[in-house]
């Protein structure tokens, strides 16, 4: 165990890309913590989806020592904090466990959304910030350009910059120089009641639930009785001790220090990310930490399992990724189309996408998700409230007073000549112009009030597509505000579809109702007999759409001949049907009900 005045708790903060892994790479090797060979499997990055989507979703810690050109040693925490926007509370936490941050910055792009939306998250979590320009061994790098950035935008005088390359060990003693020089050692008290900072948690089967903890004061041990302040939940430390970067078990930790507890709990609903860890006979005596936000779900969609036998399979999956995951929520739903299935909440639209491809790969279930929607707060007109995340459910127009939706603050990062093009695109997705600042000569941040609801519809793809990639967003929750919105219900054949219902706001519906039945028209294949589409708010039907009659015969082409071909093609019909649901006597695909995503603007 270390004294505090040898303790150095920090985090590296970055835009996706700018090289944050890789810095963390360089320095546990220098540290000797794993080696280069070690190092081939990502260290930090542990799941397979993170991997392949080239993103952190699960904050860790690792621990490194560091002997310091003044001769001493140094116990060094390094905690990894998620990348996305979906996880921003997630970092916010990560953050309060730490006393600095290096700020990387890649000196080929500069300052970026997410340098600065982090930044701000550390400047409030009162960090001290190394800045950290990265990528200086490319050709186009331009670290004079950027270390102005830093001193302008940042705010931090531009001489404190570290110039590195991550990939090839630039700057790497620099950087551990600074964190011993600049980053300031833990002031917790080592003689009151533990209080002890749940930034992370995950569900191990072996272990039941793998608290990543910040001790703040006092200290704690293996065997030892604790309770989680705000959950209320009591139990016995199993196992107590660090990453390095494997689990090292050395039975406590101290005060200032990092690391995790075993605290056999079988889900991390028991032990919440931004909870506190103390012992019974402390609670009266002491206050939690501040910050404990229970997460909240902002987008929501139903998932059905495609054959309703699954559905029991599906419900148990969806338990067991919850005993890993707190910020998924769901709840049974019927719906007239789709049978028995769940409506689900996610923090943002990677999140729902996360746990859609988990369901699939590890649990082998073929699923249909509904289209994303937001919560809205409807006043019905006697004057009740109530929160409504499913469209279908939406009470009928005579019945509504008004209905209110989450608004989004957006800030953008651009280069100046495509202000146009995202001011067309903003302004097709509702959004309020509300502030534009130039950064530099030819870059700018621009800022706008837009509805979450056209924010989750594909903006990020469409804002990526217009800048050719250049412009980085970033939001976060405003509040909400009265909208004219309306729902519109799409009826095939002659059925209203209640998962294919959507709430749009008035003035775009006959627009979107008329692109959105030409789309299903397109994705529903043609069955014996002729289906209508309609779209229609209300008894309004305000478009219509027909997917023509035909008998649909795969094999008619192979004139009997060839028997494998035959197969193959059967083979690829049963394939695609996998993702079919009967709705009534009609055929709709996957594809069908995330239409909505893919309208033209
Ligand atoms: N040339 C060069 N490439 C680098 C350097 N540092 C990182 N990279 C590359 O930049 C890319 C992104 O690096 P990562 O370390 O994965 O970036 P990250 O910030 O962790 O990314 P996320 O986990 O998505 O947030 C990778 O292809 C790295 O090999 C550097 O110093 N020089």
């Amino acid at each position: 165990m270390t004294d505090q005045t040898h303790i150095r708790n920090f985090c590296i903060i970055a835009h996706i890309d700018h090289g944050k892994s890789t810095l963390a790479d360089r320095l546990l090797e220098f540290t000797g913590t794993v080696s280069k060979r070690e190092l081939m499997e990502q260290t930090l990055d542990q799941m397979e989806l993170e991997r392949e989507k080239g993103i952190t979703i699960k904050a860790q810690a690792v621990r490194m020592r560091y002997t310091a050109l003044n001769g001493e040693e140094y116990e060094l925490n390094l905690i990894d904090t998620p990348g996305h926007v979906d996880f921003t509370y997630e970092v916010s936490r990560s953050l309060a466990a730490c006393e600095g941050a290096l700020l990387v910055i890649d000196a080929t792009q500069g300052v970026e959304a997410q340098t600065l939306a982090n930044l701000y998250l550390a400047v409030e979590a009162d960090l001290n910030i190394i800045p950290v320009i990265n990528k200086i061994d490319l050709p186009s790098a331009d670290p004079e350009r950027v270390k102005q950035e830093v001193e302008e935008v940042v705010g931090l005088p531009k001489e404190e910059c570290i110039l590195a390359s991550a990939k090839e060990g630039t700057g790497t003693q620099d950087i551990l120089e600074a964190i011993i020089k600049h980053i300031p050692p833990p002031k917790g008290y080592v003689n009151r009641p533990l209080r002890a900072l749940v930034f992370d948690s995950h569900y191990d089967a072996y272990k039941g639930v793998i608290a990543y903890v910040r001790v703040v004061d006092g200290k704690l041990r293996q065997g030892e009785r604790v309770t989680m302040m705000a959950t209320s939940s009591v139990t016995e430390i199993l196992e107590a001790g660090y990453f390095h970067p494997r689990l090292v078990s050395d039975g406590a930790l101290t005060t200032g220090e990092v690391g995790y507890i075993a605290t056999g709990f079988k889900n991390v609903k028991d032990c919440r990310v931004g909870d506190t860890v103390t012992v019974p006979g402390a609670i009266g005596e002491i206050e939690a930490l501040a910050g404990y936000k229970p997460a909240k779900p902002m987008v929501f969609a139903g998932i059905y399992p495609v054959e309703g036998n699954d559905y029991p399979l599906l419900r148990d999956a969806l338990d067991r990724l919850q005993l890993n995951d707190a910020s998924l929520v769901y709840q049974p739903e019927t719906s007239n189309a789709l049978g028995f299935g769940f409506r689900c909440g996610f923090l943002g639209l990677l999140h729902m996408e996360i746990i859609q491809e988990r369901l699939e790969r590890e649990y082998n279930l073929a699923i249909l998700a509904t289209a994303p929607s937001v919560e809205y707060y409807v006043t019905r007109t006697n004057g009740e409230t109530e929160i409504v995340d499913n469209p279908s459910a939406m009470p009928s127009f005579g019945e509504i007073e008004k209905i209110e939706e989450p608004f989004m603050d957006i800030s953008i990062f651009t280069p100046s000549r495509y202000i146009g093009a995202i001011m067309e695109l903003v302004t097709t997705r509702r959004g309020i112009f509300k502030e534009m600042k130039y950064i530099e000569a030819e870059r700018v941040l621009l800022n706008y009030a837009m509805p979450l609801a056209e924010l989750i519809v594909d903006f990020y793809d469409q804002l990526k597509s217009r800048t050719q990639g250049y412009a980085s967003l970033d939001y976060s929750l405003a509040g909400y505000q009265d909208s004219d919105l309306v729902k519109l219900d799409i009826l095939v054949n002659g059925v209203a579809v209640d998962a294919l219902s959507l709430i749009v706001h008035r003035e775009k519906a006959y627009y979107q109702g008329r692109a959105l039945v030409e789309k299903l028209r397109s994705l529903i294949p043609r069955q014996l007999f002729e289906v209508p589409i309609q779209a229609a708010i209300g008894a309004r039907v305000i478009a219509r759409e027909t997917v023509k009659a035909m008998r649909k015969d795969v094999l008619a082409k192979c004139y009997g001949g060839d028997i494998t071909r035959k197969r193959k093609l059967l083979e690829k019909q049963k394939e695609g049907k996998k993702r079919m649901k009967m709705v009534g006597n009609v055929e709709i695909p996957q594809e069908a009900f995330m239409a909505v995503l893919s309208l033209e603007d």
